[in-house]
């Protein structure tokens, strides 16, 4: 782990309540160490409920961290108030996973694109051209922005959620299993995309995914999580070529499957609150 990390988490705990009213706290994330380097991508890897959305969770401020500390270019960013969050928001972004749901039904895309534009100040000629840009970026044809999500396929709609997350040109992403709602072909085309454009940007990518195939094929640095615990953190090529962990050797002869019903959860938790913090 190197200091100059653009983000970096130390010992990082996090609780949820216990149902019931005598029940204790649940440990969910366990002491997390963890950095991501500029314009790198760290891939998060572990099984259903080991921890991997919670830590991208409180990357993005949405649940309290009990101990540790989260830092962004050196400046602690959890605890924040709301409007220091906010100025955050402009740094971090997100990339969920079903792109069926995360999008607005009702906007026309090019609303979608505009709207982080707008929250900076930028008047609606050079947002629409702005817009147009970055419809270009991840492939699509500029009338995309005069059309309703529904218009478009999934692996459509996941260059249009790609294209909101950059819009306000961020310095990272956390990319929440942005391909596990696709088929092969597409989850390659736009994997190949969201390199792409770190080649371009510099931008920095925690790459969150069930799938150590995927991660392999994005990332830099592979970190494997189980029950809310950093089990092996190394270079992506050494982790899945030669894995030290015994838990990680068994990730990848079982190649485990993400439960569905716990990813829609998640993922409306999310939507709930990153765009409450973005409004
Ligand atoms: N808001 C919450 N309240 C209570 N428990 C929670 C909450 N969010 C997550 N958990 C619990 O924390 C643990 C880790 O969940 P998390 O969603 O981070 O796992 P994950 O590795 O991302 O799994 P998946 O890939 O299935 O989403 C799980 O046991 C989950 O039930």
């Amino acid at each position: 782990m190197t200091t100059s990390a653009l983000l970096r988490l130390d010992q990082v705990r996090v609780s949820f309540p216990g149902k019931g009213w005598r029940a204790r706290p649940t440990e969910v994330l366990r002491g997390i160490d963890l950095a991501v380097d500029a314009g790198q991508t760290h891939g998060l890897v572990g099984e259903s409920g080991s921890g991997k959305t919670t830590i991208g969770r409180a990357v993005l401020g949405l649940v309290p961290v009990a101990a540790g500390a989260i830092h962004l270019d050196g400046a602690p960013i959890h605890g924040l108030t709301p409007r220091r969050r906010r100025a955050l928001s402009r740094d971090i972004q997100v990339i969920f996973q079903d792109p069926y749901t995360s999008l607005n039904p009702a906007r026309p895309v090019g609303d979608t694109l505009a709207e982080p534009l707008y929250g900076q100040g930028q008047r609606p000629r050079e947002a629409r051209g702005r817009v147009a840009g970055l419809l270009e970026r991840v492939g699509l044809p500029a009338d995309a922005m005069h059309r309703l999500p529904r218009e478009f396929s999934g692996g459509q709609r996941q260059r249009i959620a790609i294209a909101r997350a950059l819009a306000i040109a961020p310095r990272l992403i956390v990319c929440d299993e942005p391909v596990s709602a696709l088929d092969l072909t597409t989850q390659r085309t736009v994997l190949d995309l969201l390199q792409e454009i770190q080649r371009d940007t510099g931008v920095a990518y925690l790459f969150i995914s069930h799938d150590l195939a995927v991660v392999r094929h994005v990332s830099h640095v592979v970190s494997v999580i189980r029950h809310g615990e950093i089990v092996e953190t190394g270079p992506a090529e050494r982790v899945t070529a030669e894995p030290r962990h015994p838990y990680t050797r068994r990730l990848l002869l079982s190649a485990p499957v993400a439960d569905p019903e716990r990813q829609r959860l998640r993922r409306e938790a999310y939507e709930r609150e990153f765009a409450g913090e973005r409004g």
